[in-house]
């Protein structure tokens, strides 16, 4: 299997174009977080921020509006039950990231099945957490979107059929190729199934991960890197995996455990240190 490396991660981040402003690195919509479950939208909403997607929107419960606003005053919010309003943001986007702390009830899916009707084929399209488990329980038909799909082992399991024993290199293959889009299956050495390509794995990234919130927030540096760094879409899947379990390699030399606010925190510093290196 091919390893991602630091070198193709610099060929990725590269320092930005001087005559630019916030238009020119791409719009995101982070769209999750029931009342219960806020932290998962917020993480995804600030790493979106964090790793330099040009302006982001979350849509969310309203009872989240004022712990987002708190944490992340960079972001707009919108309330993810209007759908006129969702209606009139989603074409403006570049990427939409669904599912973190979404849940499964009738709402959730009534809003990822709006999403599903609205999205357009050129938009990147980030299926994570709750709305992997809804695509495979009501066995959703996918709209014609760049869509990623981003299931730990117990996800994929639900979408592929297959079981964690089952989940070897070539049946998850077969399973992508089925699904017609990009997976990332998540777990200590997260493998990466591109259309057309032979699998990825990400060398990198430790037990120092394992925390509630740590793939929500994820979700969000895949946004923000396929949002600015839109030639090359494959590629910036791949730097978004490996930057995020990089990250938490470089904090946990002091670190027992590593958290994904953290990460957040240090992404700049890491895609500087990127940007620099030859
Ligand atoms: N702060 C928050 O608001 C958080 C919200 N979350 C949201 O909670 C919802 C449910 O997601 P969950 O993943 O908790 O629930 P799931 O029911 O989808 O799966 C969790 C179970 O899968 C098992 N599992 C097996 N292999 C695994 C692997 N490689 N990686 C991770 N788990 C593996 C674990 O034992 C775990 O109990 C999602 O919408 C998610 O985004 C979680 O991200 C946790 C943090
Ligand atoms: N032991 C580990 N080694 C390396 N990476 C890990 C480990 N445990 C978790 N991770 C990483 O953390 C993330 C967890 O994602 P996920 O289970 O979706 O979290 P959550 O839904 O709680 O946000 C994945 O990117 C996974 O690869
Ligand atoms: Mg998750």
């Amino acid at each position: 299997m091919q390893q991602i490396t630091e070198k193709l991660v610099c060929q990725v981040i590269k320092p930005r174009t001087q005559e630019s402003h916030k238009g020119s690195f791409g719009r995101v919509l982070t769209i999750g977080g029931n009342q219960y479950f806020g932290g998962a939208i917020i993480m995804s909403a600030s790493a979106a921020v964090y790793s330099g997607a040009g302006l982001v929107t979350c849509a969310t419960d309203p009872q989240n509006f004022v712990s987002l606003h708190a944490r992340l005053p960079e972001a707009m919010v919108v309330d993810y039950r209007d759908q006129q309003m969702l209606a009139e943001l989603l074409p403006q986007m570049d990427v939409l990231v669904i599912g973190p702390g979404l849940g499964t009830d009738a709402t959730a899916l009534a809003i990822l099945k709006f999403v599903f009707s609205q999205v357009q084929s050129q938009q990147h399209l980030i299926i994570d957490g709750s709305a992997i488990t809804l695509v495979a329980q009501q066995q959703l038909t996918l709209p014609s979107a760049q869509i990623v799909f981003t299931p730990h082992q117990m996800e994929w399991q639900r979408l592929s059929g297959l079981t964690l024993a089952e989940q070897t290199p070539a049946n998850n293959q077969a399973a992508q190729q089925k699904l017609a889009a990009t997976v990332i299956v998540k777990s200590h050495r997260t493998e990466i199934y591109l259309p057309g390509q032979p699998a990825w794995q990400n060398p990198v990234g430790s037990a120092a991960m394992a925390t509630g919130g740590m793939g929500d927030c994820l979700t969000g540096i895949l946004a923000g890197f396929l949002a600015q760094f839109s030639a090359a879409p494959a590629q910036s899947i791949l730097a978004a995996v490996y930057t995020h379990s990089a990250i938490s390699d470089q904090l946990a030399q002091q670190q027992y455990v590593t958290l994904p606010t953290q990460i957040i925190a240090a992404l700049p510093a890491y895609m500087a240190q990127m940007s620099q290196e030859k």
